[in-house]
């Protein structure tokens, strides 16, 4: 479904996001990106919505290399994305949140006016009820929702337009665990209904490790491990994130690792 090749952004104040990213994720494939804060995860995702143009490399998306703008549409169209912060517009009610991701699909006047047809307010409110919302929600101002409801409509949203690959850029970073696990759960559900290709970053490792196919791990804008959840020792973990614990930068992260892992200090410390 999307292949990287040699894929490489370096930012115009020189830093080095992405490194020479070499990977191929087939149709369906659920995969999660972890990686230490700055690691390049999002740069990766924002790649293929367009809102990181490569500096080398390329992108192929459903066979088709990515290299003009017209190509650049044809990948957007068939993108969906899920936002940490939910990106929601907390005045608008929660059925024309999730209609907001036609935007682009439908006339661009009728969007603006809020005038979809009728067909896809129905399915707007289907796919309402299948993330867990209930009638009483369909006309709720987005505002009026918790954390965890507002990332149901953000996940409703993203699907509404049928997208062959969505994005999650650290889904469940603002929300507790029991509800974090209840979103991607969600998410793989709505997902594999669908066979959509999931990429979607993470920073709770036990998260990855329950609903990932594969996990990909990056750290200084390169891939330092790509492989099954079973694969991902504590070992690989110590490597993955040792050197950020000894880092001030690791502060910005999610959590420390001891947290992400669940586990207890001594373990950490050794695999640190
Ligand atoms: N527009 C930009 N200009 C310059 N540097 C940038 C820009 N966007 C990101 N970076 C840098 O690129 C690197 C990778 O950032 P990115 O946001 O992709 O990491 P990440 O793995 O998603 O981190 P986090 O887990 O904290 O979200 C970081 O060093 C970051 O500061």
């Amino acid at each position: 479904m999307i292949q990287f090749e040699a894929l490489t952004k370096q930012f115009a104040d020189g830093t080095l996001a992405m490194h020479n990213i070499n990977l191929e994720i087939p149709k369906g494939q659920f995969c999660v990106l972890l990686g230490p804060s700055g690691a390049g995860k999002s740069t990766l995702l924002r790649s293929l919505n367009g809102l990181v143009e490569p500096t080398s490399g390329r992108i192929i998306f459903a066979g088709r290399p990515i290299t003009g703008r017209q190509d650049l549409l044809f990948m957007r169209r068939r993108v969906a994305m899920v936002h940490q912060s939910f990106n929601l517009v907390p005045r608008l009610t929660v059925l024309t949140n999730v209609l907001c991701g036609l935007l682009g699909r439908a006339s661009l006047i009728k969007s603006l006016l809020g005038v979809f047809p009728r067909e896809q307010k129905h399915n707007a409110c289907r796919l309402i009820e299948s993330v867990g919302l209930s009638e009483e929600h369909v006309y709720r101002k987005a505002s009026g929702l918790s954390g965890g409801q507002q990332q149901r409509v953000g996940i409703a949203r993203a699907f509404i337009g049928d997208p062959e690959v969505v994005l999650a850029d650290e889904p469940v970073a603002s929300l507790d665990p029991r509800i974090s696990r209840d979103i991607m759960q969600l998410l793989r559900n709505a997902s594999q209904a669908r066979n959509a290709t999931v990429l979607c970053s993470l920073h709770q490792v036990d998260l990855a490790r329950e609903f990932a196919d594969r996990i990909v791990a990056m750290k200084t804008g390169r891939v330092v491990f790509d492989g099954s959840p079973s694969d991902l020792t504590d070992e690989v973990l110590g490597e993955i994130y040792g050197d950020e614990q000894s880092g001030s930068r690791q502060a910005e992260g999610a959590s420390t690792i001891k947290g992400m892992l669940g586990l207890g200090s001594n373990r950490l410390g050794e695999a640190a």
